[in-house]
């Protein structure tokens, strides 16, 4: 829609032909984001072909597990000038990697060239056109620079960053934080412990981001705490609601046969838990999280953990993950 508003003529890929039919002739999309009236200028497409051939500007948004499959696919048709952008928050759930490294070993023509979109940026407030910013990170600045001029407008404010580890750990972890945030809610918790896990929450992102090669400075950024804070406090939040459910009782499998859309932070929960096991990293929320969602751990004993850990200070931890990794 941002595209469609700057002017472009864009193809829109789905692969239900339903969804093809009802974009096309009734403008709509009721399913995934109802009474809002699609753009004339976008044309949806069964065809990945016809979706991507003629295009100078390719945008990938499939979830985290689909990420390489979609990459794999539009190999053999999208041309290599095409600026390359995703906007999907996770880490591959099998291999642990970040999506721009899935992108890049798919399609190695776009190696360190793909554009990480990220931010707060709800899907039912921008087609609202909602004032909102949302960060583009690449490894040069040029690649970033292009994506930011194909998408900024009045209402879409468009920064760059060139930290693309930061923007994309930034995005995929603050789901995880928003699915205890909702936990908590549902719990009753009050608005106390939602701060403390925001602010805590945000603790764990910064270290296994660092860990990982991010400029801890990003994390204060829109793809950090921006992020963040929409993603722990708005009622679009799919990952809130599916902490919430948690919270009030229900089971996993409930709760995402409910939701029918994806919920990253279930399977970047399971991804944040084994690369900071792997990367020594102290990721307390994530790991009690874990043990709620794949080992049956009651929410109140989840909490109770987190409360009873030993003290300990609240800035050391960070400096000190910097410093190590300034160290190598
Ligand atoms: N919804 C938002 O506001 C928003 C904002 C920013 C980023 N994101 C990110 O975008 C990604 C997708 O989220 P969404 O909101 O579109 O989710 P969604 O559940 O609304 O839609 C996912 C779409 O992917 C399709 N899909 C599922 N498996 C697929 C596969 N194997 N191959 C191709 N397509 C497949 C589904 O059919 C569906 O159309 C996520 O990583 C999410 O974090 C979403
Ligand atoms: O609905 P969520 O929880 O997947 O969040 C969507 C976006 O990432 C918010 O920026």
């Amino acid at each position: 829609s941002v595209l469609a508003d700057n002017g472009c003529k864009v193809n829109l890929w789905t692969r239900n032909p339903d969804q093809e039919e009802e974009i096309n002739t009734k403008r709509q999309n009721q399913r995934f984001l109802p009474d809002f009236t699609i753009h004339e200028a976008i044309h949806a497409t069964t065809s990945l072909a016809e979706a991507v051939e003629d295009a100078a500007f390719i945008l990938l948004a499939a979830p985290s597990s689909a990420m390489r499959d979609v990459a794999r696919s539009i190999k053999e048709f999208a041309s290599d000038k095409a600026v390359l952008v995703h906007a999907t928050k996770g880490f591959e759930p099998d291999t642990l990697q970040r999506m721009s490294a899935v992108i890049e070993e798919e399609l190695p023509a776009w190696k360190d060239r793909v554009v990480v979109l990220s931010g707060p940026s709800h899907a039912e407030e921008v087609s609202r056109k909602c004032p909102t910013t949302i960060v583009v990170a690449s490894r040069t600045a040029k690649e970033a620079e292009e994506a930011q001029d194909w998408l900024i407008n009045p209402y879409f404010r468009v920064y760059t960053n060139p930290d693309v580890i930061g923007v994309e750990v930034g995005g995929a972890l603050k789901n995880i934080i928003a699915l205890g945030a909702g936990l908590s809610d549902g719990l009753d918790f009050g608005d106390n412990a939602k701060a403390a896990l925001l602010t805590r929450g945000l603790a764990e992102i910064a270290r296994l981001g660092v860990s990982l090669g991010a400029n801890p400075l990003t994390f204060a950024g829109l793809a950090g705490v921006g992020d963040l804070v929409v993603t722990c406090t708005s009622r679009h939040s799919r990952n809130w609601r599916a902490g919430y459910m948690l919270g009030q009782g229900q089971t996993l499998d409930e709760v995402l046969s409910t939701m029918g859309m994806v919920v990253e932070g279930v399977k970047t929960t399971r991804a944040a838990y084994l690369l900071s096991r792997k990367h020594g990293v102290e990721m307390p929320i994530a790991e009690q999280l874990y043990q709620v969602l794949f080992e049956n751990k009651p929410p109140r004993e989840a909490v109770e953990a987190l409360m009873g850990r030993g003290r300990t200070n609240e800035m050391e931890e960070v400096a000190a993950e910097a410093a190590a990794n300034w160290k190598e």
